[in-house]
């Protein structure tokens, strides 16, 4: 089984769509990974994606926004949480992707990620077939099943304004944007 919730409508329509514009107007640089500081800045081959710096208002908004999830996050995943690492905001193109990867909480790499222990992830547009200016096609945040189960593949639900999350060592991947733009942003909780 993989262990996720998703919460409607913490962010409203016109928050949205205010946030997309901000972000893309941002323009933002290629986001790169955690790991050491002497690492290349991006790893495109691993992470295709944009991530900009919003005004310090935004910024500010957006942690007390994920402040009041806590209650709810530490209810369904049992455990007790902290604080919020500095949010980042996500602007994906056509073909821009994730590949599948772990948050953090594993017993990989001992590095800042291991402080990490409930992703979360908010959709900021709809992911669409038809041919809507404001949605995308592709770019599904997929969670994987744990290598020793079945090969499970769940897709989560892209609700603008909703947020995602799960257990920062389930694996996830967020596959390639096949036609206009995706707007997300991730966090993560700490441990109490
Ligand atoms: O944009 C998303 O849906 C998720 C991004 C992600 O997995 C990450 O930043 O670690
Ligand atoms: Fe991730």
């Amino acid at each position: 089984m993989i262990d996720y919730i998703q919460i409607t409508e913490v962010l409203d329509e016109a928050a949205c769509s205010a946030l997309c514009a901000e972000i893309r107007a941002a323009g933002g640089r290629a986001a790169g990974l955690m790991g050491r500081a002497d690492q290349k800045p991006a790893w495109p081959e691993v992470r295709r994606t944009r991530r900009a710096e919003v005004s310090e208002a935004t910024e500010g908004s957006v942690n007390a926004l994920l402040a009041r999830q806590k209650t709810a996050l530490e209810r369904h995943f049992g455990l007790a949480l902290g604080t919020c690492e500095k949010p980042q905001f996500l602007h994906y193109r056509e073909g821009d992707f994730f590949v599948p990867h772990q948050d953090g909480n594993t017993p990989l790499i001992h590095d800042e990620s291991r402080f990490r222990k409930i992703s979360a992830v908010m959709f900021l547009n709809r992911q669409s077939d038809d041919p809507s200016p404001e949605g995308y096609s592709g770019g599904s945040l997929v969670l994987h099943g744990p290598y020793s189960g079945p090969n499970l593949r769940v897709s989560m639900p892209a609700l603008p304004g909703s947020l995602v999350a799960f257990r920062s060592e389930t694996t996830h991947e967020v596959t390639p944007v096949t036609r206009n733009e995706r707007f997300t942003i991730v966090s993560w909780y700490r441990g109490a």
